[in-house]
């Protein structure tokens, strides 16, 4: 390294500097053109050579786009057809045999893993770490052969290098995967994945010697799993993989990315390695500032400096950003500058937002902007700031806008929060509230019912997009949806449920619905992001103090009860689910804002009450999400969710039953926290793993109803009586029958009707046969 030139244009001897680079940049498509073309593949509509045109053309946009942004050094393989996890276990071959044995081509056997095909369940689909996007799980076992059957990341490379680009290729690193990965059921008792980690570094050493014959001078290996607490097994591990991988002299340098939060223990290891860089979150992670300055064995490395949010859309404040980098210009050989994370989590462009509030949109920066951002930083620190004051100034200019606008601050809802008694949060006791609801809705043992959304038809989503478009007007949309609602209700009367829902046709989503109808919230026309596959959000943007105008939801609850004398449940998103599923204010702590949202709820589900719903579900899928990385954030985190949602749900009477649902199965982090919520019934996802969450929920003296989810709803499977029955027989056997619903494991807006009415159907006769069992 020399010392007499820019730390920013430096870089370890025979590397060209990494200078101003992202992480990673969305791939859906800019109009989701991934996503249409990928389901007009599986629909049968498109042949396998016209999906890869729509995937190279999405690629060699990017990669142009990216350099002629002036960004110095461009991320590669950033593209993927559904999940860049999947990508990897594809790519070193630890694909279960279940798939092999279908006989498919080779794309054909990569979406049966993350989809199914007939008979063979796909992998299982999970949280990307705290974040709303999904991945998939590797299934390993001892006998997983790891080898580099793919060449996807050393293809790519040399696709962008024809066009003149020579891009970073981005891995998955080998630690994060296998940390990702599950033992497949064919595993031998005790065997974890990381046994693996040996034969994995070897692909992982052919696959850098490969790309660096390709002529790839930098690879980036990204070790997301780093920034939660880890075992001192885990991290020998790392200090094994990164000591090995540094270790081969046929490869590219190598720079180690772990975001979402602050590298903590893993840090000092990675950099004893012989690794040239690192990139660290200095957004989510910036308390590990500290420990940065502090780590002499960075003093050969370039630092990769995370200063530019990747998970939320503000521009960025470029001198507090710039302020950070000079900080660390004494601590690392070298600085680049960064987005914290891969720009997957982010939409592409603001500035195609013709229909939002100017004002608005000029403190906004998406993917794109972020590049800028990027480079702006960089040409500052490699001239200087003068350089660039004007584009300071503006910058400056537009965030104290920002701090100063009308809406931001709603003194009512201030004073409202302020006047906030504990008494508040609070209903009366359990057992004089389970005996009033009993006497009100009368239900029979084992009450069947469903999560609240019925499937989103082709019609309903065309009548949206017509109201939208102006082609037809609020009344005649009113008609087609109340139509809907009559259709939904009916068809639960005739299967036989107990406690009916609307069917929710009416919500585009159920954080983008609400947010359309809050104060303090914008949506956006294309911020579209990837949620899993094929599958997006528009994550809104919570912008100012937030209340609610008008009632949300009574119109339509109020409709499907009038039809109807079985209690029809209302349906409601949560407060950290809406906070989790948005993009929050960044100028007030979480906590406040979670309370505003609440008082909104609160006042919708009184509201619903006065209309006379008897049952009222208020969502809370994301609590888990937002669990902190670090188990020593968590205490707080939980106090602030669990006193929001108790807010939002506790202005009702003993007689009105609340429920919650959450679709995850995994609970040991949050059972304190869902004890405290005091919902009277809680929904669970369940059927997968076959009810060990109710052993988990009683061995935490969980003592109110549940509702395990008897049918995967993530699958197109219809199960049958007998399958149903036995997933009850066993609830039954880990919690009391009087404590027990039946419903499917979430909503049901992603399948069809031709699943969904016979699997109802056999919902509710399986219900029957285990209350004629329990009457014995
Ligand atoms: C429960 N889940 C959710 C998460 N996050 C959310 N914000 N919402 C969720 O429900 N996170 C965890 C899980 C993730 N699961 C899913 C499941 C399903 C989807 C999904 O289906 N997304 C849809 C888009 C939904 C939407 O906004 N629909 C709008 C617009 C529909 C549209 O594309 N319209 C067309 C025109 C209409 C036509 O002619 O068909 C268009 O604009 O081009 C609506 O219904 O009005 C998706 O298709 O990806 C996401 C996460
Ligand atoms: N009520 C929502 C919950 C999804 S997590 C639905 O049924 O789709
Ligand atoms: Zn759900």
């Amino acid at each position: 390294m020399s010392h007499n030139e820019n730390p920013f244009d430096a870089s370890p001897a025979g590397h060209p500097p990494i200078g101003a680079t992202v992480l990673g940049y969305p791939r859906i498509g800019p109009r989701r053109e991934l996503k249409r073309a990928l389901e007009r593949y599986w629909a049968g509509r498109s042949t396998e050579d016209e999906l890869h045109a729509t995937g190279r053309r999405l690629r060699e946009r990017t990669w142009l786009e990216l350099r002629d942004a002036g960004l110095d050094s461009v991320p590669g393989n950033t593209f993927s057809y559904y999940d860049q996890v999947l990508d990897t276990a594809v790519l070193f071959d630890a694909v279960p045999e279940r798939f092999r044995a279908a006989g498919l081509s080779e794309l054909d056997t990569y979406f049966a893993m993350a989809r199914g095909v007939a008979g063979v369940p796909p992998l299982e689909l999970t949280k990307w770490f705290d974040t709303n996007y999904h991945h998939l799980v590797p299934e390993l076992a001892e006998h997983t052969r790891f080898a580099l059957v793919g060449d996807k990341p050393v293809a790519e490379y040399r696709q962008a290098a024809a066009l003149g680009v020579r891009t970073r290729p981005v891995l998955l690193g080998p630690v994060s995967f296998l940390l990702l990965a599950k033992p497949s059921p064919a595993a031998r008792p005790g065997f974890t994945p990381l046994d693996l980690l040996e034969p994995l570094l070897a692909c992982y050493g052919e696959l850098l010697a490969r790309l660096r014959a390709a002529g790839a001078s930098w690879v980036q290996l990204d070790e997301p799993a780093l920034v939660a607490d880890r075992s001192p097994a885990e991290i020998a591990a790392v200090r094994t993989a990164y000591a090995w991988l540094s270790g081969r002299t046929e490869r590219p340098a190598l720079l180690v990315a772990g975001y979402y939060g602050e590298l903590g223990e893993a840090l000092d290891p990675l950099a004893r390695t012989g690794i040239e860089a690192l990139g660290v979150d200095l957004v989510a992670g910036r308390a590990g500032l500290n420990r940065l300055v502090a780590t002499p064995a960075l003093r050969d490395k370039t630092l990769v400096a995370g200063v530019v949010d990747g998970r939320n859309v503000w521009r960025t404040d470029l001198d507090a950003a710039l302020a950070t980098c000079a900080t660390l210009f004494g601590t690392a050989g070298a600085v680049a500058v960064s987005t914290s994370c891969p720009l997957l989590h982010v939409p592409y462009d603001v500035t195609v937002e013709s229909t939002m509030d100017a004002r608005l949109r000029s403190w906004l920066a998406f993917a794109r902007q972020k590049v800028d951002e990027v480079v702006l930083l960089g040409r500052a620190l490699r001239h200087g700031p003068d350089r660039v004051a004007g584009e300071l100034a503006e910058v400056r200019a537009t965030r104290q806008d920002r701090a100063g606008a009308p809406g931001l601050r709603d003194d009512r809802v201030r004073a409202r929060l302020a006047a906030l008694r504990p008494e508040d949060a609070r209903r009366g006791p359990y057992p004089r509230r389970a005996a009033a609801q009993r006497a009100a809705l009368r239900l029979p043992a084992l009450p069947t019912t469903t999560i609240g959304s019925f499937p989103q038809t082709d019609a309903v989503r065309r009548a949206r997009a017509a109201l939208r478009a102006g082609q037809l007007d609020p009344a005649g949309y009113r008609e087609r949806m109340r139509a809907e609602i009559t259709r939904v209700v009916r068809l639960q009367e005739e299967i036989g449920l107990d406690v009916l829902v609307h069917g929710e046709p009416e919500r585009n989503d159920m954080v983008q619905y609400f947010a359309e109808r809050l104060a303090g919230f914008a949506t956006t026309e294309l911020g579209w992001v990837q949620s899993y596959g094929s599958r997006c959000v528009r994550p809104p943007i919570l912008f100012g103090d937030v209340s609610r105008p008008a009632p949300m939801t009574v119109s339509w609850a109020g409709f499907a009860q009038s039809l109807t004398p079985r209690p029809v449940k209302g349906m409601l998103t949560g407060p950290v689910t809406i906070l989790a599923w948005s993009f929050v204010r960044d100028d007030q702590p979480l906590a406040t804002t979670a309370r505003q949202v609440a008082l909104a709820i609160r006042d919708e589900v009184r509201d619903l009450e006065a209309a006379g719903i008897r049952v009222v579900q208020v969502d809370e899928p994301a609590l888990r999400e937002l669990l902190p990385p670090r188990k020593r954030h968590r205490r707080d985190y939980l106090d602030w969710a669990v006193t929001a949602f108790r807010l939002a749900t506790s202005g009702v009477a003993d007689s009105t039953q609340i429920h919650t649902h959450m679709c995850y199965s995994e609970f040991g982090d949050v059972l304190d926290a869902i004890d405290g919520i005091d919902a009277d019934v809680t929904s669970v996802e369940a059927a997968r793993s076959g009810m060990a969450v109710l052993a988990d929920l009683a061995s935490a003296g969980f003592a109110r109803q549940v509702g395990p989810g008897v049918y995967d709803i993530h699958s197109p499977r219809v199960p049958d009586v007998a399958e149903i029955a036995e997933l009850l027989r066993a609830a039954v056997r880990a919690v009391p029958g009087e404590r027990l619903w039946v419903n499917p494991d979430c909503g049901l807006k992603t399948r069809s009707y031709d699943q969904v009415e016979p699997a109802l159907r056999n919902l509710v006769a399986a219900a029957g046969q285990v209350r004629a069992d329990l009457a014995r």
